[in-house]
């Protein structure tokens, strides 16, 4: 009974899942906290990551581990593989002019969004890697000098794994290469030249590994001695993937601080609307993905407005009518990415006396959430993605509003697997693959989902979309 770890180093924290590589029976489990902010020190996740491990008792029997990871974070390296300057997460948006440069030189309009959709998959904006690589190049020359290799997060923490053994033993996979901009997921290889043309010169970058490959081995002193294999790793939503089986006509929709809505499938995307990303998968395919800035949180600063705890809020929620009598929270609290809209700040619209109660701006909040998530699915269907069924998962599925108000909105019945880590499973199951060999990672049953059912109500999303233009910008 081999048994394997799986991380999911996400946004707001560390997770640790330690299952059994034949069943997927999970045995041991932690977690551990990362600062809040859209720059972070690595190190940071580091100490989280052990302080989880630690926490899920050890490493000391495990066959094999792999690094699931929040994606396109730009962790850049000194020679000596020291950390340059703190890690600009996938949230932080002051690349947004970069982001738009990019497309401007490779011809503006719809030619520049062609060009990058073409070449990397996906049209540029602020979270991809490449913006944030040319904001340090024009905003922080000096730091920008010192920088001889950029990897991602989840190349980072296995890199660590393994004794940070120098900067040719970086190594990542399709699926979080397929984020930075500068890889391209139609051919498999990077491409030199849109890295150059994002940062001004070549760099060390992380060999792309194959699915069910091997990144090397834990060194020793990591919770017990070393020599377990490392997997590949991935990028959290490539493993969420992974950890519920998703299948064809299956659609994943993670609330997490992110929310995104993605499916697995056999040709890459090259959507030049810039909606939908044509990421890889962690399978050997590819997960064409719509990604907003605001979702989980969304709730998370609903209930702090209303002074109640997350269960109250859905509670509130639940006891306003579908649509909320009008009122529509267009929920851009980070600025958004879809529609990219950096510097958007959200907005309440639709304020009466009648509307003018907590229940009613719960109700907003969450279908205005989940209001974009649904522009979301609609944009993944037009670039050929079936929906057979929408698979609910991330923090924010725990909400009983979320899953309830979510086929109302959708309009269609949506699955929910028991509240778990589904991207730290997906790593487990892609550590699982790599113990165990084999041309497919080992099938892991999951047990106990339940679906939620309910009229579709199309007026919520007319009114979400006659409103979501109508904000202001921070500046
Ligand atoms: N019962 C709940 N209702 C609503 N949101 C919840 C609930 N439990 C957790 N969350 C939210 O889930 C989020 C964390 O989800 P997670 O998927 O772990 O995020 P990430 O992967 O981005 O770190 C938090 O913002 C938290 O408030
Ligand atoms: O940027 C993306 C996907 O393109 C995000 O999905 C990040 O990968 C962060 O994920 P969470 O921490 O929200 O799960």
């Amino acid at each position: 009974m081999p048994l394997v770890a799986g991380v999911d180093s996400s946004t707001q924290s560390s997770k640790v899942v330690i299952r059994d590589a034949e069943t997927g029976a999970l045995l041991r489990q932690g977690r551990a906290p990362h600062p809040d902010g859209t720059e972070v020190d690595p190190e940071a996740w580091w100490q989280a990551l052990r302080s989880a491990v630690d926490q899920a008792g050890g490493l000391a029997d495990v066959a094999a581990i792999s690094v699931a990871g929040q994606q396109h974070g730009m962790v850049c390296l000194d020679e000596d593989g020291r950390v340059v300057r703190p890690a600009l997460l996938w949230n932080d948006t002051r690349s947004a002019d970069a982001a738009a440069d990019l497309v401007e030189e490779a011809g503006g309009g719809a030619v520049g969004r062609r060009f990058w959709a073409e070449a990397a998959g996906s049209v540029p904006v602020a979270s991809f890697t490449i913006t944030k690589l040319r904001w340090l190049a024009t905003h922080e020359p000096e730091l920008a000098a010192r920088v001889a290799a950029v990897c991602l997060p989840h190349d980072w923490l296995t890199w660590r794994l393994a004794g940070a053994p120098g900067l040719g033993a970086l190594r990542t996979d399709r699926g979080d290469a397929s984020g930075t901009g500068y890889w391209s997921p139609a051919t498999g290889d990077y491409r030199p030249d849109l890295l150059e043309r994002g940062f001004g010169r070549q760099l060390v970058v992380p060999e792309v590994l194959g699915p069910g490959e091997s990144a090397g081995k834990l060194a020793d002193g990591l919770g017990g001695p070393g020599g377990a294999l490392l997997g590949a790793g991935t990028g959290d939503n490539a493993a969420a993937a992974l950890g519920v089986g998703a299948g064809p006509g299956d659609v994943v929709v993670s609330i997490g601080t992110s929310g995104t809505v993605f499916s697995v499938a056999d040709v890459p995307a090259a959507d030049e609307s810039g909606a939908v990303a044509g990421f890889a998968d962690a399978s050997g395919r590819f997960l064409p993905l719509v990604c907003t800035l605001n979702a989980a949180r969304v709730l998370d600063a609903a209930a702090a407005m209303l002074g109640v705890n997350l269960d109250e809020l859905a509670e509130l929620a639940l006891s306003a009518p579908a649509g909320a009598d009008g009122l529509v929270m267009v929920p851009y609290l980070e600025g958004e990415r879809t529609p990219n809209r950096p510097l958007a700040t959200g907005a309440v619209h639709g304020l009466t006396l009648r509307t003018s109660t907590p229940a009613h701006l719960a109700r907003a909040a969450v279908e205005g959430m989940l209001c974009a998530l649904a522009d979301g699915l609609d944009a993944l269907t037009a670039q050929g993605a079936t929906v057979r069924r929408v698979i609910l998962v991330g923090g924010g599925a725990r909400s009983a509003a979320v899953r309830r108000i979510a086929p109302q909105v959708f309009g269609c019945p949506v699955v929910v697997p028991p509240a778990g880590e589904y991207v730290a499973d997906g790593a487990a199951r892609q550590a699982a693959w790599v113990a165990l060999g084999g041309p497919t990672p080992p099938t892991w049953a999951v047990e106990g989902t339940e679906e939620y059912a309910a009229e579709p109500v199309p007026a919520v999303r007319d009114r979400y979309a006659a409103a979501r233009g109508l904000v202001l910008d921070r500046r």
